[in-house]
């Protein structure tokens, strides 16, 4: 199996585009993909497919072998390895995702995308859809407990997938491997979660920690950054755009008031070339 390993801002995958379905037992394949130790060591696996509905179709399996409906930054890959191998001419590209149908604007210099722009889509807020298992239009500064006595206030977003937007004063006081697999697993969740920390420094300012459903603690989330611009606009912290600062980089994030989407603009990165003995 030919992949392409890639990143958006440190959040890895290995990208596979030769197939028209998933292979099958996909599940164990992406936790073999993934393992960093026995394997080629990534985030996600991340294949690319014909769609009946889009020009192309994306499926992201978590390193723990869980599908995702949606992932930011592997979009924004999958732009990148569309234009550069050959396999779309035009700098606008259409996928088809578990979260909808989202478009790309692929930013070309010399050749090369050097950044992405995703139409996230609009984001939900009702609680029984993001799902939680709390009713409403909304869940906003909803108190939370876990077992080891933290107890925060989280705002819940889908993007597609499951966030729980936690601000905090200072992000120095938050052990998120500690924390963030029990808030990923809370009982508000059915389908689980995934959990970002955010300090703000001003209105068009954040900086975020994520611990990814399915992945644990990565170098940054696009679909989370995408939640924590909505979060903060729903808790009057920021403005509709905002740039937020990960371990990994920095991602440009605009909830457009005109349309209600949630646009994201950051970079991806090709790193090499393999083949996977299956
Ligand atoms: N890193 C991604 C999100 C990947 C999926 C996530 N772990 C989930 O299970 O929902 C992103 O950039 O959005």
């Amino acid at each position: 199996m030919k992949f392409t390993k890639m990143h958006g801002l440190g959040n890895d995958f290995a990208v596979v585009a030769e197939f028209l379905s998933v292979p099958e037992s996909v599940s164990d394949l992406a936790k073999n993909v993934c393992d960093r130790h026995f394997g080629v060591g990534a985030d996600g696996l991340v294949f690319i497919l014909p769609s009946q509905i889009a020009e192309f179709r994306m499926r992201i399996f978590n390193s723990d072998g869980s599908e995702s409906e949606q992932c930011g930054n592997a979009v924004r890959c999958v732009g990148k390895y569309l234009y550069e191998s050959g396999r779309t001419h035009s700098t606008t590209v259409t996928l088809e995702t578990g979260a909808g149908l989202q478009t790309l604007e692929l930013h070309v210099s010399e050749g090369l995308v050097s950044h992405v722009t995703v139409d996230m889509g609009e984001p939900k807020l009702e609680g029984a859809v993001i799902p939680t298992t709390l009713s409403g239009e909304t869940v906003i500064e909803h108190a939370i407990s876990i077992a080891s006595g933290h107890n925060y206030e989280f705002t819940g977003v889908s993007m597609g997938n499951p966030h729980a937007v936690i601000f905090v004063d200072s992000l120095a006081d938050v052990d998120l491997h500690h924390v963030g697999p029990q808030l990923e697993t809370h009982p508000y969740f059915p389908r689980k979660t995934n959990v970002e920390f955010v300090e703000v420094h001003a209105p068009n300012e954040v900086t975020m920690h994520v611990w990814e459903r399915g992945a644990g603690e990565t170098l940054a989330c696009g679909s989370g950054a995408c939640s924590v611009g909505v979060a903060g606009v729903l808790t009057s912290r920021t403005e509709r755009r905002v740039t937020v600062h990960l371990k990994g980089g920095d991602l440009l994030i605009d909830w457009k008031e005109v349309d209600n989407r949630v646009y994201m603009t950051g970079p991806a990165a090709k790193v090499y070339e393999g083949t996977w003995l299956l």
